[in-house]
């Protein structure tokens, strides 16, 4: 091929009273005769074979629609280490997808352990209010931030509430302690000073526990990791007889059944939302966390509410907000749970509490389909590398577990106790980061039929249209076989919805506001950069080759797909 072209798809607006700005659904493409394989809605699966300066571009929006140019000097990209060496080395197709979730604990509270997980790969660091104080969470959040602004990372930090379920007390600062089969232990509502604690007692958070628990119910401890029945009550002591050994850890969780059914009663009755977790929030609001997870969240009420005040609080703030799904309330408001949130959580550990163990499996694929089809990011958590607690390899279960969720493709996996207390914090993530590359390899070498049949989650006919210009992105990419796609977004918006459609390329998503960058360093797919960007396509794009070539990330002759929320357009292009 030689010489150089360049044509565009120039459109009209659409004679519409009620949508009078809309565009054509369907651009009308022109295709040189001379080139037979280019027409990009009509190309075959097999590798096209693309003339060297190729450009072609589809637009929404009249050129004359777009908004007056606002020039910002680019600063520069900035960029994490880590991702600028996976792409150095691997190429961009071989970039891993789905993203990791660490729980910040006492094994990786250090500057140096945060720093090792981020190199390891960690995309958000969670804290988790059910333990520790708020200054060592403080200091936590602290130390992510500095990490970022010193080695350009995006790690975002999520804030999990504590919830107001019942649990235990912390076990006076001891990591575990064992229950043998056969051992009485006391249950309490009483309250001791640390010392004067009578051994094998566990004091209980929740005042109504004594009242409600009956002689013969049965007590699990984390969803059953140890199991007594309750034999006696004596004013605000439960005694009961361990039937299941095992090991108590500090603030489990604590739920009593009756004839084979969860006790809710008054259970029910507590907030999801308790003042001290209002307390937590308004600091995670002040330390300007990127997510709160809601525990135990049983209806979408409650996280409209909370929604509500965080903007009430802040209005300028980003917090998304993620419904943790592990109470067997919310399984019957799950769609209306999710709509009203920004994300979902499998929280699988208290989950297997609430409904028997074998439904969790089907639970969790059902929430991360609904989430997909809501354009949600959703996140596999707890017990995923369980054995690595204390072992530095995983069982094969546990492989084949973390197989299924990366094989679902849920945005994220998330590790709990391997990260937060465990003995092999960075081989837990390791192998988080193998069998995901591995698997994900996989289902792009078998061609996956990706048959998810997406709804439409826009509720303007303008942002219908653009939902329709990103799904035919991704699907040209995939039959393209475009190296990436490039997405210059302004509220991460249509780089969300790239991602939804989990195309076969990674998907450059640049952001020039730190805080969306971070919170789409969740999204399956996306490899976030922060990027002064104006409102023209071109000199944005020659602008991102440079640098992104400059530091060797991207070569000439890549083939990219580029999408701007700013022009509403698609290009195809190959890098000069
Ligand atoms: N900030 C912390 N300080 C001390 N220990 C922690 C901290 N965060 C986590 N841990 C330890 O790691 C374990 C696993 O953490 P994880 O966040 O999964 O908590 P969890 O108690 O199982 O509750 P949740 O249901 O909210 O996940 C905890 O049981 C606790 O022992
Ligand atoms: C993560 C969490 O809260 C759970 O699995 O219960
Ligand atoms: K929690
Ligand atoms: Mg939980």
């Amino acid at each position: 091929m030689s010489g150089s072209f360049r044509f565009s798809a120039s459109l009209s607006p659409l004679q519409s009273r009620e949508f009078p700005r809309m565009p054509f659904l369907k651009p009308h493409i022109h295709v040189p005769n001379h080139v037979p394989a280019l027409n990009p809605m009509t190309a075959a699966h097999s590798r096209v074979v693309l003339p060297e300066n190729l450009k072609v571009k589809l637009s929404a929006l009249p050129i004359t629609m777009a908004s007056p140019a606002a020039m910002t000097e680019v600063e520069g990209l900035d960029v994490d280490m880590v991702t600028e060496a996976e792409l150095k080395e691997n190429g961009f197709r071989s970039t891993r997808r789905t993203k990791i979730v660490c729980t910040i604990g006492p094994r990786t509270c250090e500057f140096e352990q945060i720093e090792a997980l981020a190199v390891g790969g960690m995309n958000v660091a969670r804290v988790n209010m059910c333990h520790g104080t708020r200054e060592w969470h403080r200091d936590v959040i602290r130390r992510v931030r500095q990490l970022n602004e010193e080695k350009g990372f995006a790690v975002a930090v999520m804030m999990d509430t504590e919830g107001s379920e019942i649990h235990m007390d912390d076990l006076n600062g001891a990591e575990s302690a064992k229950a043998e089969d056969g051992e009485i232990w006391t249950f309490t509502v009483r309250a001791f000073d640390p010392p004067s604690c009578p051994e094998r007692t566990i004091t209980v958070n929740y005042d109504g526990f004594a009242e409600d628990v009956k002689v013969g119910d049965e007590l699990l401890v984390d969803g059953g990791m140890v199991r007594f029945v309750v034999t006696e009550k004596i004013g605000p002591d439960v005694i009961c007889h361990c039937t299941d050994r095992g090991l108590l850890l500090p603030r489990a969780n604590l739920t009593f059944w009756r004839n084979g059914s969860l006790v809710q009663e008054r259970n029910a009755m507590l907030p999801t939302i308790s003042s001290k977790d209002w307390l937590d929030i308004d600091f995670g609001i002040a330390e300007g966390v990127d997510f709160i997870a809601v525990s135990f969240v049983k209806s979408a009420e409650v996280i409209k509410t909370l929604k509500s005040y965080i903007t009430a609080q802040s209005p300028e703030s980003r917090i998304a907000v993620i419904a943790k799904i592990e109470s067997i309330d919310s399984l019957e408001n799950l769609e209306e749970i999710i709509q009203a949130s920004d994300g979902a959580m499998v929280a699988r550990g208290d989950l297997g509490a609430q409904i028997p163990l074998e439904q969790v499996p089907s639970v969790q694929q059902k929430v991360v389909q609904l989430c997909r089809q809501l354009n949600k990011p959703v996140i596999v958590a707890s017990q995923l590398l369980e054995s690595m607690i204390e072992y530095p390899i995983p069982t094969r279960a546990e492989v084949a577990d973390v197989s299924e969720a990366v094989g679902q493709q849920a945005d994220g996996l998330m590790l709990s106790s391997e990260s937060a207390m465990g003995l092999y914090p960075e081989k837990a993530l390791a192998v988080l980061r193998s069998v995901s590359l591995r698997i994900e390899r996989q289902r792009r070498e078998e061609k996956h039929l990706d048959t998810a049949d997406l709804p439409i989650v826009s509720s303007s006919m303008p942002a219908i249209i653009f939902e329709e210009i990103c799904n035919t992105a991704s699907r040209m990419a995939k039959k393209l076989e475009a190296d990436a796609i490039f997405v210059y977004t302004k509220t991460g918006q249509s780089a969300s919805l790239l991602s939804r459609n989990r195309p076969d390329c990674p998907v450059f998503a640049f952001t020039p506001t730190t805080s969306i960058r971070r919170c789409l360093n969740l999204r399956w797919g996306l490899i976030p950069f922060r990027l002064d960007f104006s409102d023209d396509v071109d000199s944005n794009l020659n602008r991102t080759f440079s640098l992104l070539k400059a530091r060797g990330m991207i070569n000439s002759g890549d083939f990219i797909i580029v999408v701007s929320d700013v022009m509403q357009s698609i290009q195809a292009i190959k890098v000069p």
